[in-house]
């Protein structure tokens, strides 16, 4: 490796440059601020659990590359520190005293995380001292905390929501940080999407500098799935999986009548992952909408026109509709949230009269439709099998980092390894679906939907997202322009 460079000392920790355009994004350490802090042997050595695997702790040179798919020439780009445990650790287990928050929206799998925290820290590292911030940021100030046990977590991972509770609004950051300091809690585990996480990069800002030995780890949560660099978020293929019971009783209404339609809202506010993957998991839908498509309703290849023709070849039809997707046609509606977040339009509700109103009174021609919104049914579900395993190693990653002295970072999966990111990585942009990626081009040749697209258009997109060399999921799909 060779020399260190540090963009913007403010905000960008380290870049760290080696040979062949390597560039390691490495994360902040307690000892980049504190000098001669004192390292301990990590006690996994002595868990019988542990101790067969045959290298059970991370090289501390091991690194996560974004870029997997490269050239000859090709620089090898950005890396991230790989996530797991360290040989020495900066904490000793009677001195931890460790809390955790959970913020935003709810998300399948927040009590997985949660448990799988508190069994890690006391299983794997002797940890008991561990408090529940009740109800968001603003419980670090105006709330009771919750004492959390390996016995209190036990079952947890099968009940959705969070038994800590959750709040939008509320982050004051010296409150906050007084608090921490004032209950002498040196690990903070923020579990939570990109206005958490810019919450917790302040949080950490402020801790460093009042100089606090205090390590601070995000975890990523989002159902929508728009945290860029991560493969993907915890919840997500829950969310996909429960959307196909509305989708499979949507199909039942729409076959069941003449001229049916069914209808389903499914979330997203700015990214349609969930109605994407829910649509092509289905293949009982024929027409997915997006916000990162536009689409019209009148005229040649309108939604309508395509309608009309799906009724005229199957006598029923599924349109999936992202909750985001067509903000732009409502009514403007100027309304935030408490964190800030746009209030947004019942597009469902609003389709479903725009379609009733042209096939019914315009065209006099009799039509079914059912409207179908489960988004906050499928919101409150426990997390499936694969995501509670995906829960587990977020969560023993962001152990391991925070006990390892790592802080002011996110841990998750980059190209299926877990990688410690930066908080300002996964808060600068969302990831979105790109429509100039051959997984919006399975989705549209799977529903055989119009694109809504003039060849116009489509050059003009194109040119927009060039050139996007990372990927998410199965390889594609991923808006990461900046990297
Ligand atoms: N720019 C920001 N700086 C500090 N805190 C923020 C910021 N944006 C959001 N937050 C806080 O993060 C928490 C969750 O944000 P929100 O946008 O509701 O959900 P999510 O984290 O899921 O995106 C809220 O308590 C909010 O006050
Ligand atoms: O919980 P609220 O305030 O009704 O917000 C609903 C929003 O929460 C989400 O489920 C997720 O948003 P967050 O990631 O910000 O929590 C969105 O899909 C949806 O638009
Ligand atoms: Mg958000």
């Amino acid at each position: 490796m060779g020399d260190s460079t540090t963009e913007n000392p403010e905000i960008h920790p380290k870049f760290v440059t080696g040979e062949a355009g390597y560039i390691l994004e490495d994360v902040p350490h307690l000892s980049d601020y504190i000098p001669n802090l004192p390292t301990y042997p990590n006690p996994l050595q002595d868990n019988p659990a542990y101790a067969v695997v045959k290298q059970y702790f991370v090289n501390v040179d091991d690194t996560v590359c974004q870029k997997i798919v490269v050239h000859k020439d090709s620089p090898r780009g950005k890396h991230f520190r790989r996530a797991g445990p360290r040989q020495r650790v900066y904490f000793e287990a009677d001195d931890v005293h460790a809390c955790i928050v959970t913020c935003g929206g709810l998300c399948p799998g927040l009590n997985t995380v949660i448990r799988e925290i508190v069994c890690g820290l006391y299983h794997m590292y002797g940890v008991t001292k561990i408090l529940g911030i009740d109800g968001g940021y603003r419980g670090f100030y105006s709330r009771n905390t919750i004492p959390l046990t390996p016995k209190v977590v036990n079952d947890i991972h099968k009940r959705g929501g969070t038994i800590i509770g959750t709040s939008r609004g509320g982050h004051d950051t010296s409150k906050i940080v007084d608090n921490i300091q004032d209950r002498g809690i040196n690990l903070v585990f923020i579990i939570g999407g990109d206005g958490t996480q810019k919450g917790a990069s302040v949080i950490f800002e402020e801790i460093k500098r009042r100089g606090l030995k205090v390590a601070v780890a995000g975890i990523p949560k989002t159902i929508d799935n728009d945290i860029p660099v991560i493969d993907k978020s915890f919840g997500f293929d829950t969310a996909v999986e429960e959307a196909q019971r509305a989708i499979n009783a949507a199909h039942v209404e729409s076959v069941s009548q003449e001229n049916g339609i069914g209808l389903v809202k499914l979330m997203g506010r700015d990214s349609g992952f969930i109605a994407m993957y829910a649509t092509l998991a289905s293949r009982d839908v024929d027409c997915c909408l997006i916000p990162e498509s536009p689409f019209y309703l009148e005229g040649p290849g309108g939604l309508f026109e395509y309608i009309e023709k799906r009724l005229k070849e199957n006598g029923h039809m599924v349109i999936v509709i992202a909750e985001g997707a067509g903000q732009d046609v409502l009514a403007k509606c100027m309304e935030h949230d408490a964190s800030g977040n746009k209030v947004l339009q019942d597009v469902g509700h609003w389709l479903s009269h725009k379609i009733k109103d042209h096939f019914t009174k315009k065209h006099k021609m009799t039509i079914n439709l059912k409207y179908i919104d489960p988004t906050y049914m499928i919101r409150a579900v426990p997390s499936n099998a694969s995501d509670n395993v995906y829960c587990t190693l977020l969560a023993h990653s962001a152990i391991h980092g925070a006990m390892a002295g790592y802080t002011g970072c996110i841990t998750g999966p980059v190209n299926g390894r877990h990688a410690y990111i930066p908080f300002q990585r996964v808060t600068e942009i969302q990831n979105k679906v790109v429509i100039t990626d051959r997984m919006w081009a399975r989705l549209l040749a799977s529903t055989n939907q119009p694109s809504f697209m003039s060849t116009q258009d489509i050059t003009e997109e194109k040119k927009v997202e060039e050139p996007r060399p990372t990927q998410l999921l199965e390889g594609e799909n991923c808006q990461d322009s900046k990297y």
